[in-house]
């Protein structure tokens, strides 16, 4: 009898414990908003007066023009959690922030915040352009919550993280983005802030910079801060936050752990709004007819297995071949295939360069059809959206003689590599 009640107890203390962890919660929270100013602005001139005559009852009604922004959306926090928010452009995340900042109300719902709050909304937001950046990150801080004596002490280590010199005293509209960008991160951190809601702002500055801001960032999480960010950028997603939410359309799609949640969210890029696939990224990408001086057309490109069928999309680890498929007017020696791939949900970089020119290969192609394919054993490429710029050339001074600019395809992995640059193929094995 005794020990059930102490279990009671630590039970109870161990839902309290957790409890006040939790340091955000997001209840039930939408937003409505309306496609037309006009109507827009009398709508907000009913609402205030609707509101100061407290008649305003539950707005879960839309009127004509107006949509959710963000519809019923619901999550917590916890202290020292990365929370990151996905959705494709226009889905609610910038909504959510500034929400969860108090820069605008909800129509239903709640935000509950244990703490203070830094936002890192937009570039240089809170900032006054024509105040200089000294004088910003007095009216910054302030405005985050600290004394003037505390901000004193602070300013130096402000100007030292956010490294723009003189800039200091010039106006915040002289500043490159970049520059608005070290300011504003380095003013935020400074304020010792229980939650920092960062949208895209790590996306801007050199590389530099953008490493000591990871490096920051992780310190803060050590001391107990936790973070939502919002980042077109998967990787970035992955490598900072262990959960993510994923809004689409306002609606939160799906919660839990970043690598699922960021599978699913680069599988619907290539979704459209009627839900039908974008494009039939394996099915053969075919060209039309062009009046080509240059004696050779690509028509086709596809991806295809070893018995050569065409791939739907291409699997990390495993084996596919790129045919370029097209047709020759004239004899033409010494062609090369070029074919440089981009990682298009990611960061848009350049993640492979493979020139046939590079492993000493070129083609004769005569008069009539031809297909180039270029064999790769295994594919080396994570999981996401790449597109990939198809080139022939001829020697001797690599004239192109036909090009694909944009080839999307996919690429999906059967095993968990999210938080890998690319696929490693390996095996394990005990040796006694
Ligand atoms: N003040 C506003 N008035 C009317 N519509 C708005 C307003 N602010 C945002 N919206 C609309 O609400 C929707 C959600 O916008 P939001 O900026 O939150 O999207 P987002 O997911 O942050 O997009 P992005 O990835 O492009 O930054 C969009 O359709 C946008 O046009």
């Amino acid at each position: 009898m005794i020990m059930t009640i102490i279990n009671e107890q630590e039970n109870a203390a161990k839902v309290q414990d957790s409890k006040s962890d939790i340091v955000l919660s997001v209840k039930g929270v939408s937003k409505k908003f309306c496609r037309d100013l006009k109507r827009s602005l009398m709508y907000g001139v009913q609402d205030i007066t609707s509101e100061l005559l407290g008649l305003r009852g539950k707005s879960e009604q839309l009127r004509e023009k107006e949509f959710w922004a963000l519809n019923n959306v619901s999550f917590e926090l916890r202290r020292g959690e990365a929370l990151g928010l996905v959705g494709k452009n226009g889905s609610g995340k910038s909504t959510l922030l500034r929400i969860i900042a108090g820069l605008i109300k909800p129509d239903s719902g709640c935000v509950e915040i244990n703490g203070r709050v830094a936002p890192l909304i937009a570039l240089g937001a809170g900032f006054n352009p024509i105040l200089t950046g000294r004088e910003n990150i007095y009216a910054n801080m302030a405005i985050l919550g600290l004394s003037k004596k505390e901000i004193d002490e602070k300013f130096d280590e402000v100007i030292e993280f956010a490294e723009i010199g003189d800039a200091i005293d010039a106006p915040v509209q002289t500043y490159s983005s970049g520059m608005a960008a070290r300011l504003g991160f380095a003013s935020a951190i400074h304020t010792k802030p229980d939650i920092l809601l960062i949208d895209e702002v790590l996306s801007v500055g050199d590389a530099k910079f953008r490493a000591k801001c990871h490096r920051r960032l992780a310190q803060l999480r050590d001391r107990g801060t936790s973070f939502i960010l919002v980042s077109h950028n998967s990787l970035s997603i992955i490598a900072v936050c262990e959960m993510a939410v994923y809004l689409s359309k306002g609606q939160m799609l799906l919660s839990g752990q970043s690598s699922f949640v960021i599978d699913k969210y680069e599988e619907d890029l290539f979704i459209d709004d009627k839900g039908n696939k974008k494009d039939k990224i394996s099915a053969e990408f075919v060209l039309p007819d062009r009046a080509e001086p240059t004696g050779l057309q690509i028509k086709s490109l596809s991806f295809r297995d070893n018995d050569g069928n065409i791939l739907e999309h291409l699997v990390s680890g495993k084996p596919a071949c790129l045919n370029v498929h097209g047709y020759t007017f004239e004899n033409l020696y010494d062609v090369n295939l070029s074919v440089i791939v981009n990682h298009l949900s990611e960061s848009n970089e350049e993640v492979l360069v493979l020139k046939s020119s590079y492993d000493g290969q070129s083609f004769n192609l005569y008069p009539g059809k031809f297909t180039i394919q270029l064999y790769i054993p295994y594919c080396g490429l994570k999981a996401g959206v790449y597109s990939a710029k198809v080139n022939l050339s001829n020697s001797p001074y690599f004239n192109v003689l036909d090009f694909v600019e944009s080839y999307k395809f996919v690429v999906k992995t059967v095993q968990n590599m999210n938080k890998c640059l690319y696929y490693q193929p390996r095996d394990w094995k005990l040796i006694n």
